[in-house]
């Protein structure tokens, strides 16, 4: 991933297994330009965007530097979205047999994963968004219960839900791996093109 030169980019999360895949998804490019830091940072309320700029906001304040921030939704279409930015607090309560379980009196299964990747170069610049999104739909848990609600999500067009599937799989059609990649197409252009690098590319 190209990522801002200067300063490394310190990637906050409280979540190992989010950590996990973003450095299986970007490998030896994410371990070079990207270090992370274990802060629990607080579960806002609002719309998805909103939540990410106040996270990515706070991080930077705490950190004093660029960040990257992710937030995760859950979304049931039959719910409006919901739980969305709140499917933390209902997975801790309901595990992924009572989430598909809420879906009983509804025809509709469908859901879509939402991850949202925030950077801010520094405390007082604005913050960018790069989002990725997988359509699936609620079934009943199959698979290892490793991370998540990965065992009820089964994304369109598989017979398997994300826990079952190999990590491989996951991650080249994940909402994370979308979201990633709107990140590093981002970076991508916006420092590679500038005539500083062009010039070193070219020598
Ligand atoms: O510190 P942060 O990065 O916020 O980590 P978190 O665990 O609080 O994560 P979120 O606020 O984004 O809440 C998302 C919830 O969804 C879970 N989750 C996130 N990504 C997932 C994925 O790819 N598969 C399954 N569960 C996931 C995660 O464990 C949380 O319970
Ligand atoms: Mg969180």
């Amino acid at each position: 991933m190209a990522v801002p030169p200067g300063r490394s980019v310190v990637f906050v999360t409280g979540n190992t297994k989010k950590l996990e895949e973003v450095i299986q998804i970007l490998g030896d490019k994410f371990a070079s330009k990207v270090v992370s830091k274990k802060i629990d940072l607080p579960e806002y309320q609002g719309e998805p965007d909103e939540i990410s700029i106040q996270k990515c906001k706070e991080a930077a304040q705490q950190i004093d530097g660029p960040v990257i921030v992710e937030d995760t939704c859950l979304c049931f279409r039959a719910l409006g979205g919901l739980p969305g930015p709140y499917i933390k607090w209902f997975l801790d309560k309901l595990q992924p047999e009572g989430l598909y379980k809420l879906l009983a009196g509804f025809d509709d299964k469908s859901a879509w994963a939402l991850c949202t990747f925030a950077f801010c170069a520094g405390k007082d610049e604005p913050v960018h968004l790069f989002r990725g999104k997988t359509e699936g739909k609620i079934v009943e848990p199959r698979g290892p219960p490793d991370f998540g609600w990965d065992p009820c999500f089964q994304p369109d067009g598989y017979d398997k839900t994300y826990a079952e599937m190999p990590k491989a799989m996951k991650n080249s059609i994940s909402h994370r791996y979308r979201a990633l990649a709107a990140m590093s197409e981002h970076f991508s252009q916006t420092y590679n093109s500038s005539p500083e690098n062009k010039k070193k590319q070219e020598d």
